[in-house]
């Protein structure tokens, strides 16, 4: 998809995007970031449909597209499996389908909510699940997140952070938190004052996208029994952090983090997270602990 000469001025006068032109390729993580009121969440609902811009074109927009917007309606008042219910009859999908899709990766993402309270009394990062759910169970050509790891405990980041590695359509993302970053691929871009930092623009300051000299990432993947002749013949040297059947966790120096998962997944495993290690975090997790990887099947 390819946004072009995008310019957005809202009715009250302000003008939110100022000729924007952005390609959003599929396989490559697409990451906005930007000062509050940069007009990130303008360009995310222009990229979604959810909005029109006053001037410019949207090209080759998927058909079916997932969309988190950066705020829920106040008042929800249905409960969450009847709203996702509510959202797949809207889309004209088979609400059957989303719903088996949706239990998945409410499982995934560690839902705890209250099925029969509404919307709206749920916790922040219960609303916050949902609504990822919402996005990701229509199985969407793009998907388009706005704040997507916003109020979600650890656990659940990282899960997300695994689906979102995993995916091989488009994505859009604003992420304050720098989680994106992570994602294997991903292209980072700068919003300022509703314009994207381009080298051909001298008042934009672009995201280094090169991580720090000697910045690593921590790797934690799935795979299908022992990791350990994986790890000792078939993938890049890493240092190992831990190992147990079904799982292990790697350090790999950042430039090297991309090749490394790409030569895992072609090996069958599958990402559980990737996170930059914080300066003075050191190896602390041999052995591994006992998890559903202890399963010889590659955990999902
Ligand atoms: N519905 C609206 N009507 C009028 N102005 C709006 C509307 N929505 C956003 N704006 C204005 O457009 C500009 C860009 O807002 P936007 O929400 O896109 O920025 P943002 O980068 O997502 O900000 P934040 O990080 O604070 O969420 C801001 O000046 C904001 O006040």
């Amino acid at each position: 998809m390819r946004l072009v000469g995008i310019h957005h001025t809202y009715a009250s006068g302000t003008a939110a995007l100022r000729g924007v032109d952005l390609d959003v390729d599929a396989g490559v993580p697409t990451v906005v970031r930007g000062g509050n009121g940069a007009g990130k969440s303008t360009l995310l609902r222009i990229a979604a449909g959810a909005e029109t811009p006053t001037a410019g074109t949207v090209e080759d927009r998927p058909a079916v597209v997932g969309y988190l917007p950066d705020r829920f309606p106040a008042r929800l008042r249905l409960p969450p499996r009847r709203w996702l219910d509510h959202m797949a009859r809207v889309r004209r999908l088979d609400p059957d389908v989303v719903a088996d899709r949706a239990d998945g990766l409410l499982e995934e993402l560690g839902y705890t909510g209250d099925d029969d309270e509404p919307m709206s009394e749920l916790s922040k990062g219960n609303t916050q699940k949902i609504g990822l759910v919402q996005a990701l169970a229509c199985e969407p050509g793009l998907l388009v997140l706005d704040e997507p790891w916003s109020g979600l405990d650890d656990d659940a980041a990282d899960a997300l952070t695994a689906l979102l590695a995993s995916r091989t359509g488009a994505v859009l993302i604003t992420d304050h938190t720098g989680t994106a970053h992570g994602l294997p691929g991903a292209r980072v871009h700068r919003l300022r004052q509703g314009r994207l930092a381009t080298a051909a623009d001298p008042e934009s300051v672009p995201l280094p996208t090169a991580p720090p000299p000697g910045a690593m990432m921590r790797i934690d993947m799935a795979c299908a029994g022992d990791p350990r002749p994986l790890l000792e013949r078939v993938l890049p040297p890493a240092r190992v952090e831990g190992a147990a059947p079904g799982r292990f966790t790697v350090r790999v120096p950042a430039p090297d983090s991309d090749a490394w998962l790409a030569a895992a997944l072609a090996a069958g495993c599958a990402v559980r997270s990737v996170r930059p290690v914080r300066p003075g975090q050191d190896s602390n997790r041999l052995p591994m602990p006992p998890g559903p990887g202890r399963s010889e099947e590659v955990p999902r």
